[in-house]
């Protein structure tokens, strides 16, 4: 009993921990988990490649619910390998879970997809539905989310980072209710910049960010509009204010950049181009970026999400 799956990372639009509703997007960088079963044991034992003294918890829960609720609750193993940087803004706790979800989906022989039928944003996942699996993806997500929570490596469930990560595209979500409010498919040159520092989302100042609540109001308004990258340029001022970050980083890309915001709870930070935004040039901020310290990564933004490996 195996399952393989990948799932993606994803950059900021809205921090969450202000107001409980979030906004994150895909990108091209991907978790993968492997899931061995055994009806025999009880319990699960987790490793993370390249990381041996990070804690597992997290994917050792995601294996346990994921198994209590659609297995026999078989006991395991489960290890990660990541192109996510661990705790450095980009989701690397939400493609972790997503991933092990739908590892211990595909080794239990249970079919995961997007069931058609789906109301309000739902319905704009269900319009690429193709099967009629016993698992929706977004079952899998929420699932991941619990043991998020249970695991203690979230402030608020970060719905807004999984859907994004297991859906692709930008999403919109309340994170109080676990619902998705909104999803869109965006097409955009991204430009990542990783500190060589890390910050953990559970050790972030709540309080702080509750203090910019205002101007969450104001970003999510603008994701509500669909003016993602706008919405967040704003949250990145806001949020490395509240978090201690420099603004800098971003202050320097807002001029060649569709979008620029500080990701997650830091440090990473994250450019988006529109290809139909003509005054960008990500090349530009490359340059800028390459004379900090730390690394300056490429990629495109994702619309496919996560997904069982078969080969
Ligand atoms: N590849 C991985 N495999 C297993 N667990 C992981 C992996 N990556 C992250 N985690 C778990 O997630 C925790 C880090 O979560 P955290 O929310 O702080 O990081 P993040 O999701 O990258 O940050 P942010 O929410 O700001 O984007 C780690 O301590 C570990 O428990
Ligand atoms: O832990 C959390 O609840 C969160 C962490 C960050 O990624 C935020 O960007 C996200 O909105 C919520």
């Amino acid at each position: 009993m195996e399952g393989r799956a990948a799932a993606l990372g994803a950059g900021t639009v809205l921090n969450a921990l202000a107001t409980g509703t979030g906004s994150a997007f895909g990108i091209d960088v991907e978790t993968r988990a492997t899931v061995e079963l055994d009806p025999d044991a009880d319990d699960v034992t987790g490793e993370i490649a390249a990381a041996p003294t990070a804690d597992t918890e997290l994917i050792e829960r995601c294996v346990a619910l994921a198994t209590e609720r659609w297995g026999d609750g078989e006991g395991g193993t489960v290890r990660t390998d990541s192109d996510v940087p661990l705790a450095a803004g980009l989701k690397s706790s939400s493609a972790a879970a997503n991933a092990t979800v739908l590892a211990t989906c595909a080794a239990l022989d249970v079919t995961v997809g997007d069931r058609s039928g789906g109301v309000g944003a739902e319905a704009a996942v269900d319009a690429a539905a193709t099967d009629d699996p016993d698992v929706t993806r977004l079952e899998a997500c929420r699932l991941g989310v619990t043991a998020a929570r249970e695991a203690g490596v979230t402030a608020t469930g970060a719905f807004d980072d999984a859907s994004a990560s297991m859906l692709g595209g930008v999403t919109l979500t309340d994170n109080a209710a676990d619902e998705l409010v909104r999803r869109d498919v965006v097409d955009w040159d991204v430009l990542v910049w990783t500190p060589p520092e890390r910050a953990y989302s559970a050790d972030a100042d709540v309080a702080r960010c509750e203090n910019v609540a205002p101007m969450a109001d104001l970003v999510a308004e603008l994701a509500r509009e669909g003016r993602y990258a706008t919405a967040m340029s704003v949250n990145g001022l806001a949020f490395s204010a509240a978090l201690g970050f420099s603004p800098e980083p971003a202050v320097e890309a807002m001029p060649h950049v569709t979008g620029v915001s500080l990701s997650g709870t830091g440090p990473s930070v994250v450019a988006v181009s529109d290809p139909t935004d003509p005054g960008t040039d990500l090349d530009r901020v490359r340059d800028l970026w390459d004379d900090r310290e730390g690394t300056v990564r490429s990629t495109t933004t994702r619309s496919d999400g996560a997904r069982i490996l078969t080969d």
